[in-house]
């Protein structure tokens, strides 16, 4: 990664999503001086914002600049852009390809191939597939090699509001790597690049899963010891399933790895980590998510963690308790009891 190619000139960024996520990455190109589209799905979402120029739904403090454009229709913010952003949660980012295939059709065989990141943090639950696993199932085969990944500890609002933030791409395409790191690098957030895709993207969706359960830890009252031991022990059985898929043991102590474990599990913004919070005080799960109104995706990557797990047979206690509480109706009181009385293990195991 340290001799990469020199990068290509600055691209029009396509983002496509307009969530929280989404938003707050086309505000940091924007603010790089790039040409930014920002692509919505819903045309009451796309006029509001057009109008408002402020995406007042998912980050209503930041106003867009004028390189800042909103679409609707995806094939205009595809048309011409050397950088696609994916800001879709993973349970929608397969159909959102279906759609973007089609608008490539459309587009002039000569168009330029974009580079894509993939900004989403999950996995699949019914395939079990990965983000860049769904790239490589929908995009042609040209355009997906040309796709990198996103991870590292970023909640949005303080990207949008350009705190010094750190973050790692990582692609099997050392030249869309480079380019990426060089268009995003700067600004408040600093761009490391690496080859292990598959270490940022299990990373970032698994840790999810123990930002659920610290925040219902925390909610419960059970105190701050009790949280440690949940973020290092979750690391621990993160790092056996991430492992056992074929990452790099590296990459899940840098950026994607414990870095993101450890702010989504003491963060206040941390949606994942809200949610586990409420279920802590005892709150019904549909309730806390129709109020929350945006996208916990620990709450699906506990079903695909536990689902690999198992296909794995690696040993993830808690993630199964946590599945245990989302998906069985386990208490909260059963659960402690139940992690806290298993079998003596050495600490290494
Ligand atoms: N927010 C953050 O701090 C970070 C988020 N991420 C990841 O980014 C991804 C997106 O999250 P985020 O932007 O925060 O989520 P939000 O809930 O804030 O926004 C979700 C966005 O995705 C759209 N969307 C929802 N479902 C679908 C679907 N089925 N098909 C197409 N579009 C859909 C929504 O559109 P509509 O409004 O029309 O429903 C909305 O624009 C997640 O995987 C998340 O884990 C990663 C790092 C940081
Ligand atoms: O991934 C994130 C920060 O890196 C966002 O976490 P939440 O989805 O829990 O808000």
């Amino acid at each position: 990664m340290t001799n990469a190619p020199a990068s290509p000139p600055p691209p029009t960024v396509a983002v496509l999503g307009a969530g929280s996520w989404g938003t707050a990455l086309a505000l940091h190109c924007a603010r790089r001086g790039l040409p930014v589209r920002l692509w919505t799905r819903s045309v009451e979402h796309y006029e509001a914002m057009a109008a408002a120029r402020v995406n007042a739904r998912y980050l209503p403090e930041f106003p867009f600049p004028d390189n800042l454009a909103v679409e609707h229709d995806l094939g205009r913010a595809l048309a011409g852009a050397g950088f696609v952003i994916l800001a879709i949660p993973s349970h929608g980012l397969r159909a959102t390809l279906h759609l973007v295939q089609a608008a490539l059709a459309e587009l002039a065989a000569a168009a330029p191939r974009p580079y894509y990141l993939v900004a989403a943090k999950g996995v699949e639950i019914d395939s079990l597939r990965t983000m860049a696993d769904v790239v490589h199932e929908t995009l042609p085969k040209e355009h997906a090699e040309r796709m990198a990944v996103l991870g590292g500890p970023s909640f949005a609002a303080e990207v949008a509001r350009g705190l010094p933030t750190a973050v790692v791409i990582a692609s099997a395409d050392a030249a869309a790597a480079a380019a990426i790191q060089q268009w995003m690098h700067g600004d408040g957030l600093r761009v490391y690049a690496t080859d292990d895709v598959v270490g940022v993207e299990l990373g970032g969706a698994f840790k999810n899963v123990i930002a659920l359960a610290a925040g219902v830890c925390d909610g419960a009252g059970l105190g701050q010891n009790a949280r440690a031991a949940l973020i290092t022990r979750g690391l621990a059985e993160i790092g056996r399933l991430c492992i056992a898929l074929g990452a790099d043991p590296v990459t899940l102590s840098g950026l994607a790895g414990l870095g993101d474990l450890v702010l989504t599990c003491t963060g206040g913004l941390s949606r994942n980590r809200r949610v586990g919070l409420a279920l802590g005080q005892g709150r019904a799960l549909q309730e806390i998510l129709d109020e929350m109104g945006m996208v916990a995706e620990g709450v699906n990557n506990t079903l695909s963690a536990h689902r690999l797990a198992q296909r794995e047979q690696v040993e993830m206690p808690i993630t199964q308790i946590m599945h245990a509480i989302l998906y069985e109706g386990m208490s909260v009181r059963r659960a402690v009891a139940a992690l806290m009385q298993r079998d003596l293990k050495p600490e290494r195991d």
